[in-house]
């Protein structure tokens, strides 16, 4: 965010001529004076996230395939979609001082033009013509001509900048957790729990490579299951044939950055599905040390199905059985499709709250609490995420993170693993829930989770743990908390707990 295309000359008024250019001085389209499908594309998914609260990244490959745009000009409005969204309190920041009147006055479909439109003056190598008349092209088409004037005003005042001249006029003012948030595109509120959180795992001086990480696009993680008669490392190496590359972090995983990942035969047979290396790893640490023939499992709160999917295959092979536990009835039907490669018998589903888990009379030997969080350690992928996210869902969701202890706590076997994970490494949800949860059961240990993931790591990932600086506390030097900037994954957090045997 803080980076812009060098598009000016020393005058400062030019755009740059000549060396790479990523997109063309007309991209992609001065066509007509209709809306330009690439824009127009980028301009509906904004409007779905903000009308809808649906996500840009299912929504967008949509109206991609909707509008027929060609690989140049899909690139475009990828680019333009989750740019726009990712930093659009900052653009709004911008707005407010070339918008006569507060944001809240103008029409949403205007709002988001003018989001469109700064996003492509100030972050993409969009000649400046273009972005404006294309941007007021679009307002006239789908808003109609009365917008179109505001829009030209607005967006020639925001061109009168470049990027960092505009963070130099407004961050003159700022304390450095607002001049932060602005520059790198954050709200305040996300910055200051990033910032508490990285101290507190000894990471205080990494806050901009996290910040930087967040904007930047994630790395396609594969991971390969037990199923259909294969073996896990049967669908990593089909993939690897395919022009996918083996983890050198963990085992059974690859990394794939050759385009449609829908191709690969192993995905559409469901062996081998899309899992951040983060994920894949935290899980596999439940699943770690020796496991017994007929152990019972439980994913507390499954939905979607990934981790399901990996432990379900894991138990497959060392004969356990998992429950996967969802309330939501779609979500639940999305963890059965996830299993459904993998033997029947090593897993079942079940449709309720996690709470009254115990309803079912069972007790687990390994559980997982993979609990509903503000998800701020995934930002990465859902650009309009921590624009949506309020410090205000934090209670309510801590609240449940703590009733879903309670009810894991209650059914975990004596003797028994339970892995409470978050992808969000706000300390009220993973460092504050770990010590209250220990304070209310004197019955729980903390193991040490570090050297259990370095044991499942091939030799690089065992590297990314072992550079871990000291943390501050006991408690989070016996959780592990990844970290985009530093291992390359979501921020996924683990705490890994034992019930003594009585
Ligand atoms: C972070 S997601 C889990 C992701 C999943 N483990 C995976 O790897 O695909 C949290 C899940 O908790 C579910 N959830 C919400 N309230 C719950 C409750 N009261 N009991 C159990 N699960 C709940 C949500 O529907 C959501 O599917």
């Amino acid at each position: 965010m803080s980076q812009e295309p060098q598009r000016r000359n020393a005058k400062g008024r030019q755009r740059h001529r000549g060396g790479p250019r990523k997109f063309s001085q007309s991209a992609p389209a001065q066509r007509s004076r209709r809306a330009d499908p690439a824009r127009l594309t980028a301009f509906r998914v904004l409007r779905a996230v903000a009308l809808d609260d649906a996500y840009a990244n299912l929504v967008l490959p949509a109206e991609i395939r909707r509008a027929r745009l060609n690989k140049r000009d899909a690139a475009f409005a990828t680019e333009l979609t989750y740019g726009t969204l990712r930093a659009q309190g900052t653009y709004d920041t911008i707005l407010a001082q070339a918008v006569d009147r507060p944001l809240e006055q103008l029409d949403p479909p205007v709002l988001n033009a003018l989001r469109l439109g700064t996003h492509q003056l100030l972050a993409m190598r969009v000649d400046d013509h273009a972005a404006v008349n294309e941007t007021v092209a679009l307002v006239r088409d789908q808003v109609g001509a009365g917008a179109s004037g505001l829009v030209n005003a607005v967006l020639r005042k925001v061109g009168v900048r470049t990027l960092q001249e505009w963070f130099q006029e407004l961050t003159a003012e700022l304390d450095e957790v607002q001049s932060l948030a602005l520059r790198h595109a954050h709200p305040p509120w996300i910055v200051r729990a990033m910032r508490q959180s990285l101290k507190l795992h000894g990471r205080a001086e990494q806050l901009v490579p996290l910040l930087e990480a967040d904007n930047a696009a994630p790395e396609v993680h594969l991971v390969g299951l037990h199923a259909g008669g294969q073996q896990p490392g049967d669908a990593i190496e089909a993939a690897v044939a395919a022009g996918a590359v083996r983890s050198e972090v963990i085992e059974a995983a690859a990394v794939f950055r050759g385009g449609d990942i829908s191709r690969l035969d192993g995905v559409r047979e469901g062996i081998l599905r899309v899992q951040d290396i983060g994920s894949q790893w935290v899980a596999r640490a439940l699943a770690g040390p020796a496991i017994a023939p007929g152990e019972r499992w439980l994913d507390l709160c499954a939905g979607p199905g990934g981790k399901a999917a990996l432990l379900a295959s894991l138990a497959a092979e060392a004969g356990a059985h998992l429950t996967a536990n969802e309330p939501a009835p779609h979500r639940a039907e999305l963890v059965r499709k996830a299993l459904a490669p993998i033997s029947p018998q090593a897993w079942s589903v079940r449709t309720g709250d996690g709470r009254s888990i115990s309803d079912t009379g069972q007790v687990y030997d390994r559980i997982i609490v993979d609990a509903p969080c503000t998800g701020l350690g995934a930002l990465r992928r859902r650009p309009e995420a921590r624009w949506r996210r309020q410090p205000s869902d934090l209670p309510q969701l801590t609240h449940l993170q703590q009733e879903l202890l309670e009810a894991a706590v209650g059914v975990l076997a004596s003797g028994g693993l339970l892995a409470y994970v978050t992808c969000s490494p706000h300390p009220a949800e993973t460092l504050v829930q770990v010590e209250d949860t220990l304070s209310r059961h004197p019955e729980l240990t903390l193991l040490e989770a570090q050297p259990l993931m370095e044991d499942l790591a091939l030799p690089a990932g065992r590297q990314l743990l072992a550079a871990a600086p000291a943390a501050l506390s006991a408690t989070a030097a016996g959780c592990v908390q990844l970290w985009p900037h530093a291992h390359g994954t979501d921020a996924m957090f683990l705490a890994l707990f034992r019930k003594e045997a009585r």
